[in-house]
């Protein structure tokens, strides 16, 4: 079980508060989505559940771990266990899908692995393992800037997957796609969630959500107004949180 208790956030010196006492529990393998109206606070919930943001206040719990207590960023130990996928996935476009995924990003692996992409052939083999259960290994050996928008999704959540993440925050992974290529990327994370009992939180367009997820947060004004298992929305639910 993974437990938040009364997250709150500021920011700009403390001056705006984005997060108001976030409590709520999930269990692992959950796919949810988080559904709001513009400047709700979705983006800040999700960097400071992937230890991407410090907390003002509040515990982090997942089963026994205490990731954080009172507040904090969390243990950068933990951080490579938390996948943060922004919008658009930041891959080097001049380097292969392959490559992307083994190289990893700032802190997943060695600066000068990174910088040199040398690899190591066991680490090759579970890349293209990866990278074929998703449907790319045909996109393997194609340059990240020539990959439509999906693929480059789906190849960051590959280079996520390689290096050990066990919990992925996604922000409007969709956002700029079309209907098949979003709905490709969601089906992506649900298998996820299904088969290998990774935690996938993501901001979803609200139709999308109800299709797919398993829980379904409704946030408005930094507040979680809406925590339920995955299900249509009534006409009073979205209007509680300005989705109406
Ligand atoms: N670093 C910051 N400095 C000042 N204000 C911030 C900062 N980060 C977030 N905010 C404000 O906090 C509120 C919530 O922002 P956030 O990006 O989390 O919302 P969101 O629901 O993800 O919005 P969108 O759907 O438009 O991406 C907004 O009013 C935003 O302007």
């Amino acid at each position: 079980m993974i437990k938040v208790s009364h997250l709150k956030k500021s920011v700009d010196g403390n001056k705006k508060q984005v997060l108001c006492d976030i409590s709520t529990e999930f269990a692992q393998g959950e796919l949810v989505g988080i559904v709001g109206a513009s400047g709700s606070g979705k983006s800040t919930l999700l960097r400071c559940l992937a230890l991407r943001d410090s907390w003002n206040s509040g515990d982090y719990t997942w089963n026994e771990d205490k990731l954080i207590e009172g507040g904090g960023k969390g243990s950068h130990k933990m951080r490579s266990r938390f996948a943060y996928l922004e919008q658009n996935p930041s891959l080097y476009p001049e380097r292969t899908a392959l490559k992307n995924v083994l190289i990893g990003q700032v802190g997943q692996v060695s600066a000068i692995r990174r910088f040199t992409g040398m690899v190591r052939s066991d680490d090759y083999m579970g890349a293209m393992d990866e990278l074929e259960k998703f449907g790319l290994l045909d996109k393997a050996h194609v340059k990240a800037g020539k990959l439509s928008g999906g693929e480059k999704q789906r190849v960051a959540i590959c280079r996520a997957l390689v290096h050990g993440a066990k919990f992925i925050a996604a922000d409007e992974p969709t956002i700029g796609l079309d209907p098949k290529s979003a709905e490709r990327v969601i089906e992506t994370f649900s298998q996820l969630c299904k088969t290998q009992g990774t935690t996938v939180v993501t901001a979803l367009p609200l139709e999308l959500a109800e299709k797919y997820c398993t829980r379904i947060w409704g946030v408005q004004s930094g507040e979680l107004k809406i925590d339920i298992v995955g299900r249509r929305l009534t006409a009073g639910e979205k209007r509680l949180i300005d989705l109406a």
